[in-house]
């Protein structure tokens, strides 16, 4: 089972992993034709009725597949207003070749002739809110067909993800027989009563396994964003260590944080103030983190989105009996590093942590590791789904599991250079921005469900924590590129936002 916006990022991932789109919509169109010929005989007329996306595309290639069927392809609307390339390339192909197509540019014109059957290819995961014209009519004028009808992907103007009508429950949508889905079951297709084939369309697993750029999508910027949108985090940290909150104060801000500000020590806020401008310092009396300061914390963290809590902190009794006190109370999203870690399995809290321990920090949690990356990868979904908080765990292969222990990924990422001090902070930084910000599809109104953006979720922890060990790891490896395995955790920083958007 996988969800549309996953599927975008498998997608994206495999591509990266150099399987490109157009391929894999080879693959899509030749399952449909399959279908088409286990619904059909040598001579039926079949009828394609494609949109200007990847949906219609893949019904492009399937009309190739289809030589010794009678296919007629109906674009709906101008070849010119084809979306994307690879769907109008397969469309000039069938030109090309002479496979007999009409281009519809009023729904009233569509005629569908009797087919034997019917392949819808207008919309798949790429629909939004209720069917528009030409869809519109053209889906009523298929469902009125006595025909096989065959959906690619998802019937359009269904939700893939719920199964409901994209347009609200009623709105006009595609009654299909059957539907050809590519690579996993959707979790919407269960509550309609076509029969569903999943086609393997050679995606990689590893397109899975591992974070790739299709780990960012979540994250991109939203265009119309204000400020506080994109997040404010507070680092609590400091006392031993001045440089350890100040990179991951500085990491937030890179990686898209609005604000950022340090509680810390008074001792050390005058340098933590001193490294970055950017930063805004809030001093606890005294020389440690200590449970004096749980009050004071408490009101800096309420109307945080994050908070980052452990750089820096070091070991003191008073300073681990505050962490375990603060985080008893606390209720809201935490990144949890370094000395503050070890308190999480005993602390029962309603907190929504991410913990970003390294292999060493996760035994001395009572967690387990392994070498192989495989073996690790069960042991730390085991292990999270037993604290019940997503667990990032740092290594040559990090591990992220979501705290339900469901879900699994590898980030493959970094290079040795990166076990240089401090890189674990603009980790947990980086990580604590991404999971400040909004989802942006709860930050409007959500036409499949149409829930108005009343308090805007934040995005998936686990997301969060996954992208965030991809990003801080590209951003390692483009200064490995510059310094060599001398670089340092303050290389990093400056180099998270390339990271983020420009992959
Ligand atoms: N890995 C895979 O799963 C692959 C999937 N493939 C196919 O690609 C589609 C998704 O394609 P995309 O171009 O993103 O979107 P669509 O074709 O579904 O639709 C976009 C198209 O439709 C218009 N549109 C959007 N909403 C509406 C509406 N309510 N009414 C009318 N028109 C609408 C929009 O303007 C665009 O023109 C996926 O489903 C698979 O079939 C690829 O083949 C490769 C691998
Ligand atoms: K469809």
């Amino acid at each position: 089972m996988i969800s549309s916006e996953r599927m975008a990022a498998v997608d994206a991932n495999a591509a990266a992993l150099g399987v490109p789109r157009k391929q894999l919509m080879e693959s899509s169109g030749n399952a449909v034709a399959q279908e088409v010929r286990a619904a059909s005989d040598p001579g039926d007329a079949v009828a394609l009725v494609c949109g200007r996306g990847n949906n219609g595309g893949d019904a492009f290639v399937a009309a190739r597949f289809l030589a010794d069927r009678d296919v007629t392809v109906h674009l709906l609307g101008r070849p010119e207003s084809i979306g994307t390339d690879i769907a109008r390339e397969n469309w000039e192909a069938l030109r090309a070749a002479e496979v007999p197509t009409e281009t519809v540019a009023d729904s009233a014109a569509l005629d569908l002739g009797s087919p034997a059957v019917v392949v819808d290819a207008m919309l798949g995961t790429g629909v939004s809110g209720a069917l528009r014209e030409p869809e519109r009519t053209a889906a009523a004028a298929v469902n009125s067909l006595d025909a096989t009808v065959i959906a690619v992907d998802v019937p359009s103007g269904v939700d893939a993800d719920t199964g409901r009508p994209t347009g609200g429950d009623g709105a006009v949508a595609v009654e299909a027989d059957r539907v050809v889905t590519f690579h996993d079951a959707k979790p919407g297709l269960d509550r309609l009563d076509a029969g569903v084939t999943v086609a393997d369309i050679g995606i990689p697993a590893a397109a899975e396994r591992y974070t790739g750029p299709g780990d960012l999508l979540a994250f991109g910027r939203d265009p119309d964003s204000h400020k506080g949108e994109n997040g404010e985090v507070l680092v609590v940290g400091g006392g031993p260590y001045t440089g350890a909150p100040a990179l991951s104060a500085r990491a937030a801000l890179r990686a898209g944080a609005d604000l950022v500000r340090v509680a810390c020590p008074a001792n050390v806020a005058d340098e933590v103030q001193g490294y970055s401008a950017d930063l805004i310092v809030r001093r606890l009396p005294g020389e440690r983190l200590s449970p004096d300061h749980l009050e004071r914390v408490a009101d800096l963290a309420a109307d945080r989105d994050v908070v980052v809590i452990g750089p820096g902190m070091g070991d003191a009794a008073a300073s681990v009996e505050f962490v375990r006190r603060f985080l008893a109370e606390f209720a809201g999203r935490a990144v949890v590093d370094a000395d503050a870690l070890r308190v999480v399995p005993e602390v029962d809290t309603d907190a929504e942590l991410i913990c970003t321990p390294h292999q060493g920090e996760l035994r001395g949690m009572g967690g387990e590791t392994a070498a192989d990356p495989t073996e690790r990868a069960d042991l730390v979904r085991a292990f999270a789904a037993e604290v019940g908080h997503t667990i990032l765990v740092k290594g040559r292969y990090d591990v992220i599991a979501s705290d339900d222990g469901e879900r699994v990924r590898q980030n493959r990422t970094g290079n040795p250079g990166m076990t240089v001090g401090g890189t674990g902070d603009v980790l947990a930084g980086t990580v604590g921005a991404l999971a400040a910000q909004t989802d942006p599809r709860t930050a409007q109104t959500d036409p499949r469900t149409a829930r108005t953006g009343t308090e805007p979720a934040l995005t998936d922890p686990f997301q969060a924590a996954a992208a965030g060990a991809y990003v801080n790891g590209l951003a390692g490896d483009a200064a490995a590129e510059a310094n060599g395995h001398g670089l340092v955790a303050t290389d990093l920083i400056d180099r998270l936002p390339h990271a983020l958007y420009d992959e």
